[in-house]
């Protein structure tokens, strides 16, 4: 794992976040053009180390080869595994920023990770992937325009939706209520661990599918379900939701969790730049558009929508039973897409490109002041 640190790094909201820290992984040698870099971009929960969550997908001789190139994933601004985010220190206070943290959206961690590119060496980038969260970062790539070859959104709209939306306001409510919450300002020793676990249970279902949880729990009771007061879980679905709340718990912050979601509400990758069907229109790159067939939360018609308005797109539909969690459990049926879609549009070029920009045609967004910047390797 790498770190780079940028000591300024302006905001859509005109905020600036100081001593930027980027915390990244990459795979394979970039070549001498700097062109053949691949792009992989996590989702809400996950982290850089893109090769444990993605390992089908990710490795020698694997539809993303570390053989042929270099392939970059970075933490996103607000995660809590290593980029600034509320668990940073404020270089004005000294203090953790945590309810304080600046609010970012999806263009500005975008934004970071360009500038993370360019500085390594990458002049051009060959491919970028991702899928939920990760795929609402591909799209803002690709309005870089020719500084990236192909995109592959998976599972995810050119747009959150009021759905989306509600399903997220809903979480970071059942965080707020949690009497540890005050305001963001919780401590170690008291942290809002039954708001978060609440919040990673309501989305657990939003990730799975009825068929699943028909599939797998069906109606059984739990052999230990302990007492009969009125927090027994009686049912296996209840058990397993109520372990995954305190999985996500022991790794996650509930700062972060508030902040990333905000992040994807943000999601709208026409915000300044013009009509929604028009800044479509306008990425002309080849994009490979997956969906999951039984994904409730980011639906099919999302990436129906996606692959009509991109004027280069193809759309391919993974039948899964597994719902939006589909584009992290079925990759073997992502890598039979994906495979042959970069044999094909993502052959490094001779030449990179001599600039870069993410804001091309963005009239509003105002840009971040660029400086110097160092690195550490760990
Ligand atoms: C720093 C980090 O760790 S980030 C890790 C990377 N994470 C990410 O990238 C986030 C994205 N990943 C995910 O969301 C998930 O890991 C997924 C979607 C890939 C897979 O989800 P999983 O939780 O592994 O799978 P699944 O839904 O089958 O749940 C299995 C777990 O539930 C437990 N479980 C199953 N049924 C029950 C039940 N009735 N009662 C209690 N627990 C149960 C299993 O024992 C298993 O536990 P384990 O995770 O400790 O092995
Ligand atoms: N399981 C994924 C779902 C969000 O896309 C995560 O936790 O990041």
């Amino acid at each position: 794992m790498s770190s780079r640190t940028f000591d300024r790094h302006g905001l859509e909201s005109g905020a600036v976040l100081k001593d930027a820290i980027v915390e990244y992984e990459t795979w394979g040698t970039l070549n001498e053009a700097g062109t053949n870099a691949i792009v992989v971009c996590h989702a809400l929960t996950g982290d850089a180390h893109a090769d444990d969550w993605w390992e089908h997908l990710i490795g020698p001789g694997r539809p993303i080869d570390t053989d042929r190139y270099f392939v970059v994933c970075a933490n996103t601004i607000g995660s809590p595994y290593g980029t600034a985010s509320p668990l940073s220190l404020n270089p004005d206070t000294g203090e953790r920023y945590g309810a304080t943290f600046p609010q970012a959206t999806v263009r500005d961690t975008v934004r970071l990770h360009h500038r993370l590119l360019w500085s390594l060496g990458v002049r051009r980038v060959a491919a970028v992937v991702g899928g939920s969260m990760g795929g609402m970062q591909v799209l803002e790539w690709a309005v870089s325009g020719s500084f990236v070859q192909t995109i592959v959104p998976i599972a995810v709209g050119g747009r959150h939706s009021p759905w989306q939306i509600g399903w997220s306001e809903a979480q970071r409510q059942a965080i707020m209520a949690d009497p540890n919450w005050n305001g963001g300002q919780y401590t170690d020793d008291a942290r809002p661990s039954r708001g978060l676990s609440a919040a990673r249970m309501m989305a657990m279902v939003s990730y799975r599918s009825r068929g699943s949880f028909e599939q797998r729990f069906g109606r059984r009771l739990q052999s230990n379900n302990g007492s009969s007061s009125a927090d027994a879980a009686p049912f296996e679905v209840e058990s397993y939701l109520r372990y995954q709340g305190r999985k996500l718990d022991d790794r996650f912050d509930a700062n972060c969790y508030v902040h990333l979601t905000r992040q994807m509400d943000s999601h709208d990758i026409s915000r300044g730049r013009g009509a929604y069907e028009d800044v479509l229109a306008s990425i002309e790159q080849p994009a490979l558009v997956i969906g999951i067939s039984s994904d409730v939360l980011y639906p099919v018609e999302e990436q129906e929508e996606l692959a009509s308005l991109l004027p280069n797109a193809s759309l391919h539909v993974v039948d899964s039973p597994h719902g939006h969690d589909g584009f992290l459990i079925e990759q073997d049926a992502i890598a039979e897409v994906l495979h042959p879609w970069l044999e094909t549009h993502s052959r490094p070029s001779a030449q990179g490109a001599s600039t870069f920009s993410v804001e091309a045609n963005v009239s509003s967004v105002p840009r971040a002041p660029l400086s110097k910047s160092s690195t550490s390797g760990s």
